[in-house]
Formats: C-alpha cells, sequence, structure tokens
C-alpha cells in the first residue's frame, strides 16, 4: 500500500481490537468507535457509520473475531463455538442486504468452520476464524491495489496513453473497503503515476458520500479534484468553458449479477446513460467478491430502502460554526420518500468490470467472468 493510501484508515484492527472510523461524522470529526461484539458491528453498518461493500464485510467478521478472542476461555466445547460462530453470522448478514460482499465473507468463513474436522478443539476453531477473518482484511488492501493498477492501465490504453479526467460517484475509497479502494483506487493509482488530469465528484444525495467521503479523500490526498451536484453532469460533459471534460465515469459496485447488471449506489444507473450519449467511458470497479454468479441479473437483486430521515434531514456543521454537528430539516414533514440505496445499471451501458484479477470488457450479450472468477 502507497503512503497516500494509508493517511485514513477507516478499520483500524489488530487482534482483540477494532475501531472503525464513524463515517457519519467526516469530514467535520474524525472520532473512532470501539467494536467489541456483533451487535455493535450490526448497529454501526445499519446506520452506515461504517459503509461501502467490501468495509461492512470485513468490519461484521473482524467484530466476531473480537469477540471470540475476548470470550474463549468461556467456551468448554467446539460445538458451542460453532454454533455461537454460525448463529452472529447469520445475524451480522441482515445488517444490509445488497451489497453481496458480506455474504460472501460470511459464507466462506462459515465453509471454513463447517470444513474442519469434529475433534477440533475449542481454541483451535476460535483460532481458525480469527485467521480466516484477518485474511480477509489483508487480501481486501491487496486486491484493490491491483484494480487500481488494472483499471488504470486499461483506461490510459482507451485514451491511447493520454493523461485522464474522471468522475467518480459514491465513495469507493479508504474508507469504503479496508485500504487504497475501488474506483477510487483506479483514481489513485492514475495519479500516482501523474495520469490524472482531474477528478469529479458527485455529491451523492441523499446521504453525500461524495461531498463529504470522496471529497475528504481527494482533498486529504492532494488530488486535483471538483465537486459537483448530482444534477449538474450533464453540463459538466457538455460545457464548452469546461476545458477537462471527464473521460471515462468509474463507480464501484455492491452486486455484480452474472450477467453484469451492476448495483451501486442510487444515482449510478443514469450516470452510465450518459456516459453511453456521450461517448465516455464507462467503469465499474470491484474484486470478485463483488460479482454473484449466483445471481443470474440485475431484477434478482435486492435493494435496500432506507428511511425517509435520510432525504429530509442533511446533517452537517452550521456555517461559521465548529464542534458540534447540526440536523437541518429541508423538506415538510408531511410528504412522502422514496428513498432506495441503490439501483441497478444494465450489463448494455457498462464498458469494462475492472477486479483485482483484471479487467473484463462487455461481450455481445453481456459480461463472462469466468476468466477472472473461479467460485469457491
Ligand atoms: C468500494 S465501495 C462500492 C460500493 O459499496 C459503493 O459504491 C456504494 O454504493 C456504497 O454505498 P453505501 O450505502 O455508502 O454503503
Amino acid at each position: 500500500m502507497t503512503d497516500a493510501a494509508s493517511k485514513l484508515k477507516a478499520i483500524d484492527y489488530t487482534r482483540g481490537s477494532l475501531r472503525i472510523l464513524d463515517q457519519l461524522l467526516l469530514p467535520h470529526q474524525t472520532v473512532y468507535l470501539d467494536i467489541t461484539n456483533s451487535e455493535q458491528a450490526w448497529s454501526a453498518i445499519r446506520t452506515m457509520q461504517t459503509r461501502g461493500a467490501p468495509a461492512i464485510a470485513i468490519v461484521a467478521v473482524l467484530a466476531l473475531a473480537v469477540d471470540l478472542h475476548t470470550t474463549a476461555s468461556t467456551f468448554t466445547t467446539s460445538t458451542s463455538v460453532r454454533d455461537y460462530i454460525n448463529t452472529k453470522l447469520d445475524y451480522l448478514v441482515t445488517s444490509r442486504p445488497t451489497a453481496v460482499n458480506l455474504a460472501d465473507a460470511v459464507q466462506k468463513l462459515k465453509t471454513i468452520i463447517d470444513a474442519s474436522p469434529s475433534t477440533t478443539s475449542a481454541s483451535d476453531l476460535i483460532n481458525l476464524y480469527i485467521t480466516s477473518a484477518e485474511s480477509l482484511l489483508a487480501s481486501d488492501i491487496t486486491d484493490n491495489t491491483s484494480i487500481g493498477s488494472h483499471g488504470s492501465g486499461w483506461l490510459l490504453s482507451q485514451l491511447s496513453g493520454r493523461p485522464a479526467t474522471v468522475l467518480t460517484h459514491c465513495n469507493t475509497g479508504s474508507l469504503a473497503t479496508a485500504g487504497y479502494g475501488t474506483a477510487l483506487g483506479i483514481i489513485r493509482s492514475l495519479h500516482s503515476s501523474g495520469n490524472l488530469t482531474h477528478a469529479y465528484c458527485t455529491e451523492t444525495r441523499p446521504y453525500n458520500q461524495g461531498s463529504r467521503l470522496t471529497a475528504y479523500e481527494l482533498v486529504q490526498e492532494g488530488m486535483p479534484a471538483t465537486l459537483i451536484t448530482d444534477s449538474m453532469v450533464t453540463s459538466l460533459l457538455t460545457d464548452v468553458n469546461v476545458k477537462n471534460k471527464p473521460d471515462a465515469i468509474i463507480v464501484g459496485a455492491d452486486r455484480v449479477a452474472r450477467n453484469g447488471d451492476t448495483a451501486n449506489k442510487i444515482g449510478t444507473h443514469q450516470l452510465a446513460i450518459l456516459a453511453r450519449h456521450f461517448g465516455i467511458k464507462f467503469i465499474v470497479a470491484a474484486p470478485t467478491t463483488t460479482i454473484d454468479l449466483d445471481t443470474k441479473e440485475g431484477a434478482d437483486i435486492v435493494i435496500e430502502q432506507r428511511p425517509a430521515e435520510e432525504v429530509k434531514i442533511v446533517k452537517g456543521l452550521l456555517v461559521g460554526g465548529e464542534g458540534e454537528l447540526a440536523e437541518v430539516v429541508v423538506a415538510p414533514k408531511e410528504i412522502g420518500v422514496y428513498n432506495p440505496s441503490f439501483d441497478v445499471t444494465p450489463w448494455k451501458y457498462i464498458d469494462a468490470v475492472v477486479t483485482e484479477k483484471g479487467v473484463v470488457e462487455r461481450g455481445e450479450n453481456g459480461f463472462d467472468f469466468s476468466g477472472v472468477f473461479v467460485k469457491q
């Protein structure tokens, strides 16, 4: 991992201790929360104190690792350890439904525990769980750096080697992963190789992951960047006064179906349509843990509906204010609200899916992930 990538640490883990950066307070306050058990992790994921498909998977499984590390001496039989792990993993997976990374991590850990011999002692089982959860943390970081280099290489080849201006949506950086990021990892890789002309990030209403988190990461790491609202993308792409217009839109993913249909932060689908309309590349960056071969197409993906308050109330620092954050009501309380957290971009609008194993380009009938993805 580069120095730049390590500036922001959303997940701070050492064996027996897990702290997460409370993303609801960013960019105004840097507050870490101790997570010592599955219940705390479930609530931090549901309330989006931690968010982003890879990050929620890692926080969930590490929370149980910390719990088991602390309570190890209370287990007298290996059966009780197995039951405990399965019960807690089944519970953690209910925290948010759309991102498949959480379900994937839970399934991987259950399979490892199930496959261990019945003679395995309680303490060895606990150790097996902890080391397996820790290995998911380590591989997320290396996967992201690979996504960064595959994606930046692919985009530069599409631009015949000239530096790129890109637009991104939501937050897919160090804050959404164990480190480095997926779509933002590609932007980071372009920047560190001197190939980033400019990055644009959308505000990403209603929860402002773009203005609160991506803008924060871009500023922290000194990348040339501009924030726009979600409604300004067409203007940006057509304004004759904008010198460096985006060559590509790069986003992350919460679940990629077998055919390439991609669930990602609400607003992604309209960006993909715009990219096609204006003839620029539309790239999805995601580790193979986000590709769900068991889901045939986008229509099969469950889209999380979030509370109405996330649309009607905006949280931030009052102008000129310091310290406490304020909540401001920005809509009449009687109005109904539609608040899907994600939408599904049809595969036909996506030019490439960048994984840690390489880049998959769209085929005539969708995406074929067989070359990069081996289901375990
Ligand atoms: C590398 S993060 C990829 C996606 O999880 C990201 O784009 C996204 O949609 C996050 O949504 P969020 O609701 O903030 O968890």
